[in-house]
């Protein structure tokens, strides 16, 4: 069947054909100096004839279910030259255009990439695990991110992907330990007792040293400050790299700002020199935690002992061991202090949401005790968080839903008919879509593009996901799911699609961290929002800018502009002790 071109371009092709026929009889009528506009004019026609080809033959479907497939304005690389220059916006503005699709492919050279943006075909991509997997992928990423050598690179690519009874590699063997340690149990619970103990002690410390000295923050470095320091310290004890050189605070933040460059992979000494220069200092950094044996110290957390065992295990130097762990500081940092920062913002920007939270908080979480001193002792129960403060379990849902673009991806390991519809060739690449499921007025309702701070208590609170009105109702101080003991901080919320909740990703690449965050950040925010108040740094209203969705979103996206704050340590609680 003839590929149908878009109207513009057909009128294009007849104008081309006319002027090629105008052209020709130019040429034979000039008798003698051909001159050189025609010339001009001949090469412009066989560019754009070039043009329109490439053009027709990037929309050719490899098979006659492949699904629809939308043309690059400049064939082939043009949506690799629109990702980089517009990053997750680019392919999200793509989905949000063509909603009548569930998933479409865009040609790349020597390659397809098929974007899913429904919750029934991501479920099927997140099932079909034997020929869809993003494992295969991981060693070239971590390659360019973490720059491990050649041998580690081989060991890392060793029995990569096994089926089960096969044997595992180091990938496999790292992410079944992880998900067996961060998974509900005694160390899912020990480890959040620690990480919101040291957070606690942060808090209570600045709240001491500027009880009497409101400061001017940025919002997002006064947060995230907090949380690498704590999350180096409870995951790597005392003697932890941060602890003992500051300065790599902002090598670690260098280079996370620097993972889309360093992802290209593109001389990154010079085109991503920041972050590779953070990530150096970073590794050199750990290689020296990891050579005095100082992941043996006491407070290290058991999974950091663990994750180095198995490392070494699979052949791994310690030297090279380190680039591991900066991948695994990474994870327990940055999600964490980024969307603790839009809890914070969405809290402190509305006042009656923040009274409304705060009662809760002190209805729900805490008991105060008097000590005799000016202000109450503030016992913080981390359990009853999810239970009894709904409201700020609903804002902690919202922001995550509206802060993540994040994409699922998986290579096709060989061709696929996923769901017996949707044909994917082998060694294309899948990505499900985050930023364009949780735009879906289809699933959210018409307030999608808004930040409803009680969506998810209504959608908990009826069958149907018809969430429209913002209006802030009191719901039952014990939420039935919790109590139930089914799981209630990820993807299985009520009234909504399992794999519409995408902020910590679906399937076998799940984020493993998701129980072990949404206690620390729930912790975290509760005590800012006991101990401090928050004002917009020139007097009147906070505002909540846009997020920064021009970049690769490879975690929770950042404001578009910083928000600067005046931090006033508030009169009425004292000191925060998580007990339990
Ligand atoms: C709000 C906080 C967090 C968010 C939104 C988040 C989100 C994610 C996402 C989207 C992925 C990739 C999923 C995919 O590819 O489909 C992921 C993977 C991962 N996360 Fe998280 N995460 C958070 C906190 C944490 C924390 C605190 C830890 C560890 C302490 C952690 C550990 C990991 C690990 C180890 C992986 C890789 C899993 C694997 O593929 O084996 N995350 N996370």
């Amino acid at each position: 069947m003839p590929l149908q071109l878009p109207p513009a371009l057909e009128s294009l092709q007849e104008t081309l054909q006319s002027l090629f026929q105008s052209i020709f009889q130019d040429v034979s009528n000039s008798n003698s100096n051909s001159n050189f506009a025609t010339l001009a004019t001949v090469v412009a026609a066989v560019a754009s004839t070039v043009y329109l080809v490439l053009y027709r033959l990037q929309s050719v479907k490899r098979h006659a279910d492949e699904p629809p497939v939308i043309a690059a304005g400049v064939p082939y690389v043009g949506h690799l030259l629109g990702m980089a220059l517009w990053g997750g916006r680019y392919v999200k503005g793509i989905g949000l255009k063509n909603r009548d699709k569930p998933v479409f492919t865009l040609p790349v050279p020597f390659s397809r990439i098929y974007v899913v943006t429904d919750p029934t075909l991501a479920n099927a991509v997140q099932r079909a695990t034997k020929t869809l997997s993003f494992m295969p992928l991981v060693p070239d990423i971590t390659k360019r991110v973490l720059g491990f050598d050649a041998t580690h690179d081989a060991i890392l690519r060793k029995d990569i992907d096994p089926e089960p009874g096969q044997p595992k590699g180091v990938l496999q063997d790292l992410h079944d330990m992880v998900w067996s340690y961060l998974g509900p149990g005694q160390t899912l619970t020990d480890l959040s007792l620690r990480a919101s103990r040291e957070l606690a002690r942060q808090v209570n410390s600045y709240a001491a040293d500027h009880d009497r000295d409101p400061e001017v923050v940025s919002l997002l470095v006064w947060i995230r400050h907090f949380v690498a320091v704590s999350t180096a310290n409870f995951l790597y004890g005392p003697r932890n790299p941060i602890a003992l050189h500051p300065e790599l605070e902002d090598s670690f933040w260098d280079f996370d700002h620097g993972l889309g460059a360093l992802l290209m992979g593109i001389f990154p000494s010079v085109t991503a020199g920041k972050a590779y220069r953070g990530r150096e200092a970073l590794a050199k950094a750990f290689a020296e935690y990891l050579e005095e044996s100082r992941h043996n110290d006491d407070g290290v957390s058991p999974i950091i002992r663990k994750r180095i065992e198995l490392l070494l295990q699979h052949g791994f130097s310690l030297r090279e061991a380190s680039r591991s762990e900066v991948s695994f500081l990474f994870a327990g940092i940055v999600n964490t202090a980024t969307t603790t920062f839009w809890v914070v913002l969405h809290l402190f920007a509305r006042p009656d949401l923040l009274n409304y939270v705060r009662a809760e908080l002190l209805a729900g979480a805490i008991t105060e005790l008097d000590m005799g001193g000016e202000k109450p002792t503030r016992l913080l129960d981390q359990e009853a968080l999810k239970t009894n403060c709904p409201t700020l379990m609903s804002v902690f849902r919202e922001s995550l839903r509206v802060g993540s673009d994040f994409y699922s991806t998986r290579l096709v390991k060989t061709d696929t008919l996923l769901s017996g519809q949707y044909f994917f060739a082998k060694d294309s690449v899948v990505q499900i879509a985050g930023g364009v499921i949780h735009a879906d007025t289809g699933i959210w309702g018409a307030s999608a593009d808004k930040f409803d701070p009680v969506r998810f208590i209504k959608l908990q609170q009826q069958p149907s996901s018809s969430a429209s009105s913002t209006t802030l109702t009191r719901a039952s101080s014990t939420s039935s799911s919790a109590s139930s003991g089914k799981d209630t901080e990820n993807e299985k919320v009520k009234g909504v699609h399992p794999a519409a909740f995408r902020a910590f990703g679906g399937g076998k690449t799940l984020c493993p961290g998701r129980h072990f965050a949404t206690h620390e950040i729930l912790a975290f925010v509760a005590m800012i929002v006991l101990t401090v108040d928050l004002e917009a740094e020139g007097g009147g209203k906070i505002v909540v800018p846009e997020k920064e969705d021009g970049v690769m979103p490879v975690h929770i996206l950042e404001p578009k502009r910083d928000v600067r704050v005046k931090v006033r340590v508030r009169k009425d609680g004292g000191e925060v002790v998580v007990v339990r």
